[in-house]
């Protein structure tokens, strides 16, 4: 289970340590290339089993600037500012997905977990005309899913909701829909409410409490969220609920050029891997087929993916480029089209190959298409992005400038001169005993004796400020 933005509220206030300013925030800035590395492999009887793709330390984005700081035409700075969260869970950036990350190479034939788990499907495709049965979906949920489970009494511990109380959230735009409280109040169909029911999300983040009536309105849509914040679910709903309601196109097995209805685009192959493993249980059993393509991993594993049909396709740019080049798949059908993380694309120099995708091949224009970008920031080149994909879109932004420092819970106590060397390393052994690698410590003051000490401990440190 990924850690998220208000849980690392919540557990910073529970866990906050003493002494010094203690923030065990997410791992340092790993830049990613475009091409992460091969997948290990994983021998068929462990398919499926959790445990996702190797995990590639990542700070956490800085919050998202307000809208009225964004009209002033600042530029935010794409910086990722450290947060703190106490969570032994391991962020999208900091370590394995549940689900099993190998599978999303291969796709759900060898997701393993048992198949069908005989619950209600809603009503998807699975139930209608068309829908060939014998490709039989993995059960993505076959991990948390048991017969006796009683969902109603239990509630995915993923985000605190407490720690939302005070979050702010603007929007600008005409006519922006209202924003729901309870998933209850959207009409998302059957086969999606059964499906966030078992992902036990009871009630709506921040972002999707906003962005998910915006989307299903039709909309285009520039959100500002932090990482962490439900953003996945928020762009994924709207997209299996529009394609749900559509007529269902004929899927073409065996085509050689794919033609997805939708197209996620991230910027890398461990959000990619994410994304898809989230869509999968978003849209399990509606009959939408997830399929996700990413450098650094054979290609004939996805091309066959492919073939077997896909209405979502989650990408990085580079190898949906080579894919298209290869015309091996088509976004001549695209009806929805969501940026993920968009500053981290342009960070890494992927604007060219963004642009190339939405512009120059054969996707259909803005205004045609639905699109919806999402980033943490919002400096120029992403609002150009806005302005030249978007429009007449809505813009919302959760959070403000600066509020990850809201995030850091900071404690001071007074500790002997003497007594400083053995109060630190008990808090790192504390720390470490957690689980809680990759956190990090800062104290301006101790900072070349925390470097000293952490090289003895093997915690993985770095500063924060000057
Ligand atoms: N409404 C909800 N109720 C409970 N848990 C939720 C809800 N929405 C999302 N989550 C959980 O919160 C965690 C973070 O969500 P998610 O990964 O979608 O955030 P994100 O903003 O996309 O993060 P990132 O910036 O890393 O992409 C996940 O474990 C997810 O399952």
């Amino acid at each position: 289970m990924r850690s998220s933005w208000a849980d690392s509220v919540a557990n910073a206030e529970e866990s906050a340590p003493a002494t010094v300013t203690a923030t065990a925030t997410a791992p340092a800035a790993n830049h990613q290339s475009g091409r992460p590395t091969l997948s290990a492999y994983v021998p068929p009887h462990l398919r499926g089993r959790s445990g996702g793709p190797p995990s590639e330390n990542q700070a956490v984005p800085a919050a998202a600037p307000a809208p009225a700081e964004v009209r002033s035409a600042a530029v935010q700075p794409s910086g990722y500012a450290a947060v703190v969260g106490g969570s032994s869970r391991p962020s999208r950036w900091s370590g394995p997905a549940g689900g099993g990350g190998s599978s999303a190479i291969v796709g759900p034939r060898q997701g393993g977990g048992g198949g069908d788990s005989g619950r209600g499907g809603g009503a998807g495709w699975n139930s209608r005309p068309g829908w060939d049965r014998r490709d039989r979906e993995p059960n993505p949920f076959a991990n948390t899913e048991t017969a006796d489970v009683d969902f109603e009494s239990q509630e995915n511990a993923g985000i605190n909701f407490d720690a939302y109380e005070d979050i702010p959230v603007e929007t600008s735009g005409h006519d922006v829909p209202p924003p729901v409280n309870t998933f209850a109040e959207i009409d998302l169909g059957d086969a999606l409410n059964e499906n966030i029911r078992r992902c036990k999300y009871v009630k709506p983040t921040p972002v999707q409490r906003h962005a998910i009536p915006i989307a299903i309105a039709g909309r285009d849509l520039m959100a500002c969220a932090q990482t962490g914040s439900g953003k996945t679910a928020a762009f994924c709903f709207p997209i299996i609920s529009g394609i749900l309601k559509s007529r269902p196109p004929q899927r073409q097995r065996g085509s050689r050029t794919a033609c997805p209805l939708a197209l996620i685009l991230s910027p890398t192959r461990e959000l990619s891997m994410q994304i898809h493993e989230e869509a999968k249980k978003f849209s399990y059993q509606t009959g939408v087929r997830v399929v996700v393509a990413y450098g650094g991993a054979p290609i004939h594993q996805q091309l066959r993916e492919l073939e077997r049909g896909v209405e979502i396709l989650v990408a990085t740019p580079g190898r949906l480029m080579d894919l298209l080049e290869r015309a091996r798949v088509s976004l001549q059908m695209i009806k929805y089209l969501a940026l993920d993380e968009a500053d981290r694309m342009l960070d890494m120099g992927f604007e060219p190959q963004i642009r190339k995708i939405v512009d120059q091949m054969d996707m259909p224009p803005r205004g045609v298409r639905q699109t919806m970008l999402f980033s943490a920031t919002f400096p120029k080149e992403i609002q150009r992005l806005a302005s030249d994909f978007l429009a007449d879109y809505i813009f919302l932004a959760v959070g403000r400038v600066g509020s990850s420092t809201d995030l850091i819970a900071q404690r001071v106590e007074f500790v002997l001169e003497g007594d400083k060397r053995s109060y630190l390393m008990d808090l790192l052994h504390a720390q470490k005993s957690n689980g809680a690698h990759g956190k990090v410590l800062h104290a301006a003051s101790f900072v070349p004796f925390i470097y000293f000490l952490v090289s003895f401990c093997g915690v993985s440190f770095t500063t924060v400020g000057p």
